[in-house]
């Protein structure tokens, strides 16, 4: 049927969608690697139980994929996409949906023929085990062409979108994934330097002062890429959403302390790489690159 979505990534946010779109009855699959798929007995939705999302690994593919969920972590979607490759044709729609930037583009260099759409999420998750999953805060859920076809995007985020699980379509997400990169770049490396939560920031000077030096920089290359009306006021922004995300151990910093890989490339990394390509410097972000792959990647 045209309206299943295959999941690609089934961890704590691929794996919350995933869990609203079946109890929607919209049937979802998830796509899992060999090894995940053996100890796979559905999803948990913690406090609320067993949620038996179908599965499948990509050896058990039998037709070609029409609509594809990707929410892998940045710098694990080019070798997920791989054994799904054979699978794609002209028509076949990709959302891609996650923080940093860089990998959209590395897919459609790729896989020229696909119909690329690209997201940007508020809702929040953890995983408490490969297939548990907390619920961690509702949030909206914004969806945008990449290069797909404008005319089906909206056909696209409302078979996505549920009542526990709202999709809508935007025409400006180049800009809002713009505004999340700056947001996620001002404060997640933070939180690693200082070890702290994204409120305690505020309450640092020397994380202060190293903010401010973040927008400012980001507010340059912004300038020179004619962006800058996609990030104005950008420490206020930055200051609001460390404020109102005051609780919160980012996303980089819960991956630092698990010790598993961060998404530092695709979030700091991206803007250094276009502040290089653009000849700005950028010595707060290049320094803060530095260290979280150095210090805190086991790569
Ligand atoms: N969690 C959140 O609240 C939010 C996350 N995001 C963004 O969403 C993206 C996903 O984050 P999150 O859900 O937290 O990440 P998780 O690590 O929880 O999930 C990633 C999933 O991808 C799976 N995966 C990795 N490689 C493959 C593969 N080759 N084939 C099939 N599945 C694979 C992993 O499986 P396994 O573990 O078995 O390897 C895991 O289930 C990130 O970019 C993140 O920044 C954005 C906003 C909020
Ligand atoms: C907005 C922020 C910083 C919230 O924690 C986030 O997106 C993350 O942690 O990755």
């Amino acid at each position: 049927m045209a309206e299943q979505w295959l999941i690609l990534g089934a961890g704590s946010i691929g794996g919350l969608w995933a869990a609203r779109l079946h109890q929607a009855l919209r049937a979802p699959t998830l796509l899992l690697k060999e090894d995940a798929f053996a100890d796979y007995r559905g999803l948990t939705i913690d406090g609320e139980g067993i949620v038996p999302v179908a599965a499948a690994t990509p050896s058990q593919l039998n037709r070609p994929i029409d609509r594809l969920l990707v929410c892998c972590k940045s710098y694990q979607t080019l070798d997920a996409l791989s054994p799904l490759a054979p699978y794609f044709h002209n028509e076949t729609s990709l959302v891609l949906v996650q923080n940093g930037l860089g990998i959209a583009e590395e897919i459609k260099a790729l896989y020229p023929r696909i119909k690329l759409y690209c997201g940007t999420t508020t809702a929040g998750a953890n995983r408490l085990d490969r297939f548990t999953i907390r619920p961690a805060g509702e949030g909206e859920t914004l969806i945008g062409a990449f290069d797909g076809s404008v005319r089906e995007l909206k056909t696209i985020a409302d078979s996505l979108s549920c009542e526990a699980f709202p999709v809508a379509a935007s025409d400006t997400i180049q800009a809002l994934l713009w505004r999340k990169l700056a947001i996620n770049c001002a404060i997640n490396p933070l939180t690693v330097r200082y070890r702290c939560h994204n409120g305690e920031l505020l309450d640092i000077e020397a994380a202060r002062e190293d903010m401010a030096a973040i927008c400012s920089e980001f507010t340059e290359v912004s300038e020179a890429l004619g962006r800058a009306d996609w990030v104005p006021n950008l420490l206020a922004t930055v200051t609001q959403v460390a404020e109102q995300t005051g609780n919160n151990r980012s996303s980089m910093l819960q991956d630092v302390e698990a010790g598993q890989r961060t998404e530092i490339e695709a979030i700091t990394g991206y803007l250094c790489r276009e502040a290089k390509r653009l000849a700005i410097p950028t010595p707060v972000n290049e320094s803060l690159f530095q260290e979280v792959v150095s210090t805190h990647s086991p790569h």
